[in-house]
C-alpha cells in the first residue's frame, strides 16, 4: 500500500481508496462486568474492504454492532461522514446507506428468493397504502423500478434458476448468497458482512470471495465484514484490524498483520500477561 494519506490511497492492485466513512474514535463496550470492546479505534475508508477479525471471544461481533448501530458505547464515538452519530433506530441506519448480513442467516424461509431479495428494497419505498388507493399508477411505476433493480442483482449473482424457490428448500451456501443479494437490494454505501463464509465448504468459500470483490469493484460499495477465520480474509481485504481479547492489536495491510507477532501469537494461542 502506498500514499495513506487522510484524502485516500491506491491499493496495490491499483484500486483508489477515498477518505474517511466511517470511524471508531476510542470505542470501550461493556456488558455488566465484561468488556468486549476496550479503547478501540480505527477508520473505514470508502471503497475498501476492511475486515475485522480475531480468535473466539475477541470482540469482533460485539464492534460490528457498534458500526451497525445496534449497541451504542459507554465510551467512545462513532463518527459517519465527518459527524459524530446518534444512538440511531434501524431503520434510520439503514436510511444512512449501511446494510448487513448476519451470521445466523435471517431469511424468510417459506417465501421465494425474489419475494426475500424484494424486501431489501423497503426502505427505497416511497409510496404508501394511500398512494396505491387513490393513485395507483405511482405505485405501479415504484414497484416496476424495485423489480428492475432486484433483477439486476439476481443476474449478479447468478441466482437466476432458483429466483422462485422458497429459501428454505436451498443448501446453506446459496442462502447465503439470497443473504447478501437482499443487502445489496438495499444499494447499500456500507455492507456489513457477520462471518460471510462460516460454514461454507471451499467451494462455496470461493464462491462468496469472488462476490464480494465484485460487488466492491462494480458497485463501488465499501464493505467491512468479521471474519473468524484469517486465511479467508486475507485475499480479500485492503486492510484488516485485529482483535485479540477485546483491544486491538493489529492493523494493517493483509501482509503488516500476517507478520505482526502479536497476532501470530493470539492465533497460536500464546498466553497473556
Ligand atoms: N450480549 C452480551 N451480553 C454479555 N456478554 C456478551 C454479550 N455479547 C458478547 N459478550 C461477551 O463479550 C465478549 C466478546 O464477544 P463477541 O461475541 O463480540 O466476540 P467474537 O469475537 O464475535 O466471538 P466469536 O468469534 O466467538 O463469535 C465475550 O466475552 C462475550 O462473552
Amino acid at each position: 500500500m502506498n500514499d495513506m494519506s487522510h484524502e485516500g490511497y491506491t491499493t496495490e492492485d491499483g484500486r483508489k481508496i477515498g477518505g474517511v466513512l466511517m470511524e471508531m474514535r476510542n470505542i470501550t463496550l461493556k456488558f455488566g462486568g465484561v468488556t468486549a470492546i476496550k479503547d478501540i479505534s480505527f477508520d473505514i475508508r470508502e471503497g475498501e474492504i476492511r475486515a475485522i477479525i480475531g480468535p473466539n471471544g475477541a470482540g469482533k461481533s460485539s464492534m460490528l454492532n457498534v458500526i451497525s448501530g445496534f449497541y451504542v458505547p459507554q465510551e467512545g464515538q462513532v463518527m459517519f461522514r465527518g459527524a459524530p452519530r446518534p444512538k440511531m433506530k434501524p431503520y434510520q441506519v439503514a436510511r444512512q446507506g449501511i446494510a448487513r448480513t448476519f451470521q445466523n442467516i435471517a431469511l424468510f424461509e417459506g417465501m421465494s428468493v425474489l419475494d426475500n431479495i424484494m424486501t431489501g428494497r423497503l426502505t427505497h419505498m416511497k409510496s404508501n397504502m394511500l398512494d396505491q388507493a387513490i393513485w395507483w399508477g405511482k405505485a405501479q411505476k415504484e414497484e416496476t423500478e424495485n423489480r428492475e433493480k432486484v433483477e439486476k442483482i439476481i443476474d449478479f449473482l447468478e441466482i437466476q434458476n432458483i429466483r422462485k424457490t422458497p429459501v428454505g428448500r436451498l443448501p446453506y451456501g446459496l442462502k447465503k448468497r439470497v443473504e447478501l443479494a437482499r443487502a445489496l437490494a438495499a444499494e447499500p454505501k456500507l455492507l456489513l458482512l457477520d462471518e460471510p463464509m462460516a460454514g461454507m465448504n471451499v467451494e462455496e468459500k470461493e464462491d462468496m470471495s469472488r462476490y464480494i470483490l465484485d460487488t466492491n469493484d462494480e458497485f463501488g460499495t465499501t464493505i467491512a465484514l468479521i471474519e473468524h477465520d484469517m486465511g479467508v480474509v486475507m485475499d480479500l481485504s485492503d486492510r484488516v484490524v485485529v482483535m485479540d481479547y477485546g483491544k486491538k492489536i493489529g492493523d494493517g495491510t493483509p501482509d503488516e498483520v500476517r507478520n505482526n507477532q502479536d497476532v501470530i501469537d493470539a492465533y497460536l494461542g500464546v498466553a497473556h500477561d
